[in-house]
């Protein structure tokens, strides 16, 4: 055979040894346990049920049904994104409607093998449309019971404050939620970030450490460093959402690995929102070889495309992502949770027995 041909045929030969171990990681991807740390239960809300809770109220919809809904979700940024978000889950009126929004994302991630989940809620978001806390915090507690009981998915609570929103405001929800704040772990920062920086929130996340919260806030998806520098310093979080812009600053990249502090990362959002304009440019590996604790999530599934496993299988298909790196992902999105030691040394167990050939 002319040489060629012969090196036409071997660099086929590799495309399909190459495709063949990405196919074994994502089916591995796909039934490994795992932990999602890094879910807004507002934006679970598929298509579907966002038509049927909205026939249910007698909430009208600017949509004529979920195809021109999907067809909707083109953003080029965040806020595109969150003036839909908050326009979608103006449908949620009743305890049964947050329930079944916080079930159908149970038994949707029971499917990816999910046995553990950190979702945020929005209070401010709901509060302001005259929907009583204990409404929609009864409904989705009452579900994450019952998938506790019926799908085994242990959970932690995380309430969010909406930094587009004042710190008084903020302080206000936390008035609010006060008679059930021994049944919240954490407190959180999302909405838009360009131009509303932790700093203005210092006061009142001061206040939730001292009620023994702990913190998290979105920082570094579309917003500065500096926002970073801002979280871990101001607020004093324990994780940052997000955090892509963080490698911006190597000085700020050693004191993040120094501090084993945990990235909740959300590549289909990444993608979706215009922080990356392709998974092949999507910093996952880089993150994780500058010795960052990055994890995979969805961040809010129903807007973005994909549920945890469809995050791994993106950035399987589309990095030179290696068996050793998945189990390093998989691992940190328990390692970075806030189970109790106990527990995180039971499933990191359960993980490397897998991983080892023995699970
Ligand atoms: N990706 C995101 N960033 C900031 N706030 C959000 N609220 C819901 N999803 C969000
Ligand atoms: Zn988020």
């Amino acid at each position: 055979m002319e040489s060629g041909a012969v090196e036409v045929q071997n660099s086929s030969r590799r495309r399909t040894v190459e495709s063949n171990n990405k196919d074994t990681l994502i089916k591995l991807a796909e039934r490994l346990p795992k932990a999602e740390l890094h879910l807004h239960i507002e934006g679970t809300l598929e298509p579907e049920l966002m038509f049927a809770l909205a026939r249910r109220n007698g909430v009208p919809l600017p949509y004529d049904d979920v195809e021109a809904v999907r067809a909707a979700y083109q953003f080029s940024n965040l806020q595109e994104f969150l003036d839909l978000y908050y326009q979608g889950m103006s449908v949620l009126q009743t305890e049964q409607d947050y329930y079944d929004l916080t079930m159908a994302y149970l038994q949707r991630v029971a499917a990816d093998n999910v046995v553990h989940t950190e979702i945020m809620f929005d209070p401010q978001a709901h509060l302001e449309r005259g929907i009583a806390f204990d409404t929609l915090f009864s409904g989705i507690e009452r579900a994450l019971q019952d998938g506790e009981q019926q799908l085994g998915i242990s959970y932690r609570l995380i309430m969010s404050f909406l930094r587009h929103l004042s710190e008084e405001s903020a302080f206000e929800a936390l008035k609010t939620a006060e008679p059930w704040l021994h049944r919240i772990d954490a407190v959180g920062l999302d909405s838009g970030e360009q131009g509303n920086p932790p700093d203005r929130f210092e006061r009142v996340f001061a206040r939730c450490r001292e009620l023994g919260l702990k913190l998290t806030a979105h920082a570094g998806e579309e917003g500065p460093p500096d926002y970073v520098w801002q979280a871990i310093k101001g607020l004093q979080v324990e994780r940052i959402d997000h955090g892509n812009r963080a490698l911006e600053d190597a000085e700020l990249v050693k004191a993040l690995a120094d501090r084993q502090f945990t990235l909740t990362v959300c590549p289909l959002s990444n993608l979706k929102l215009c922080v990356v304009n392709d998974l092949k440019e999507h910093p996952m590996l880089t993150m994780l070889e500058s010795g960052l604790n990055a994890t995979v999530n969805s961040d809010d599934p129903a807007y973005f495309g994909g549920y945890v496993n469809d995050n791994y299988r993106a950035l399987i298909e589309h990095l030179p992502i290696t068996r050793e790196q998945l189990h390093t992902l998989v691992r940190n999105g328990f390692a970075g949770s806030w189970l109790s030691d106990r527990e995180k040394q039971h499933h990191l167990a359960v993980l490397d027995s897998m991983f080892n050939g023995r699970g």
